[in-house]
């Protein structure tokens, strides 16, 4: 069908005309979205963990989440950096075989990331001169909304994996206590005509967080926290090497290297809010094994990997001055176990 469709930019202003047939009518919308903050892709919807390895430990724990999960309980892993928690979140998630939605917090989130928000307008014109002597014209403009994605967890009972919670603020976290409590997302500062989203009945949250002592991470109000099944994740070292030695394909004496260097370089410092975790020790042993380095002192490729890998840690966690100095250590450490 032909017809006569106009649309228009907020920036640009211009006006197309498209279609010939002017003794037809018809009303078209198309939609124009200004580009802004909420309108960036900063999601991800994938939650598997690509290569999740098993052990009884994170059995027990992924049966333990599902089980608060599906009571109706929302599920908090809270830990040192790198001890397994979003893995463990995503796992879960997979395994309630549901939709599932990852944010991620930090200190910028506010409503309009979570609820939604105004991503530009939309207007259309609809031009009636079907009838030669009447000519009629229908003109809207309208504010598209796109809804957060707590507002779409909500909404279609998504599985919510809320990723580092607590670097979000808690006045942003607020939002969570209507919709743990009163089954109820408000919708708050927005130009909704319902003031509030109910909570599907199939909706699950799953968050996870560092300890407060880590820089960037709010403490968490009492109203949250005691709304949340907590659940400390410290992996026993013995569930560590089995995870690093099954996802890297590593043999006892190379798993065991990478271990007992970790082990040395925590041991130096007894700050243990700087943990190394997994993170560490999967960093060092994909690196050599991608460059086919010899998991041993005497290789230079496994020494500067370690080296650069591993000084950060001891300067953010005080025990060397500098990271030339943090690398002396490092070489020390690795002569002294050869
Ligand atoms: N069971 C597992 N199977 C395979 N890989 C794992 C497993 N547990 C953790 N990992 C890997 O260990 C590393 C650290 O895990 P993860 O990112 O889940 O830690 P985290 O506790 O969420 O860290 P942070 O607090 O810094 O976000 C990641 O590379 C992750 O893929």
């Amino acid at each position: 069908m032909n017809g006569n469709r106009i649309s228009s930019s907020p920036t640009s202003r211009q006006t197309a005309i498209r279609g010939n047939n002017h003794r037809k009518s018809m009303s078209k919308n198309r939609k124009v979205s200004a580009p802004t903050k909420h309108s960036k892709k900063q999601y991800t919807t994938k939650s598997k963990h690509p290569s999740f390895i098993r052990t009884e430990e994170g059995n027990d724990l992924i049966a333990r989440a599902k089980r608060y999960l599906n009571g109706g309980y929302p599920v908090h892993f809270t830990g040192a950096s790198g001890t397994g928690k979003t893995a463990l979140a995503m796992q879960v998630a997979a395994e309630l075989n549901q939709p599932a939605t990852i944010i991620h917090g930090n200190h910028e989130m506010n409503n309009v990331d979570l609820i939604g928000g105004t991503t530009g307008w939309s207007s259309s014109k609809t031009i009636d001169n079907f009838v030669r002597q009447v000519y009629k014209q229908d003109a809207n403009v309208k504010e598209n909304w796109t809804p957060g994605r707590l507002t779409e967890a909500v909404q279609h009972g998504h599985v919510l994996i809320y990723d580092e919670f607590s670097r979000s603020t808690p006045e942003t976290n607020n939002l969570f206590l209507s919709v743990l409590e009163e089954k109820l997302l408000p919708l708050y500062g927005t130009k909704q005509k319902q003031p509030s989203v109910a909570v599907h009945p199939n909706f699950k949250l799953i968050l996870t967080s560092n300890p407060t002592e880590y820089a960037g991470v709010f403490q968490t109000q009492d109203a949250l926290a005691d709304r949340l099944i907590t659940l400390e994740i410290n992996l026993s070292q013995q569930t560590k090497e089995t995870i690093l030695r099954k996802s890297e394909n590593l043999s006892e004496q190379e798993s065991n290297t990478v271990w007992q260097l970790i082990e040395q370089i925590e041991h130096e410092t007894d700050d243990e809010s700087v943990g190394l975790g997994l993170r560490a020790a999967f960093m060092i042993a994909r690196i050599a094994k991608n460059s086919k380095a010899s998991f041993s002192s005497e290789d230079s490729i496994f020494r500067q990997t370690c080296s650069d890998v591993l000084s950060s840690y001891l300067v953010r966690s005080g025990r060397s001055g500098t990271i030339q100095e943090a690398q002396n250590l490092i070489r020390e450490i690795l002569q002294d176990s050869h």
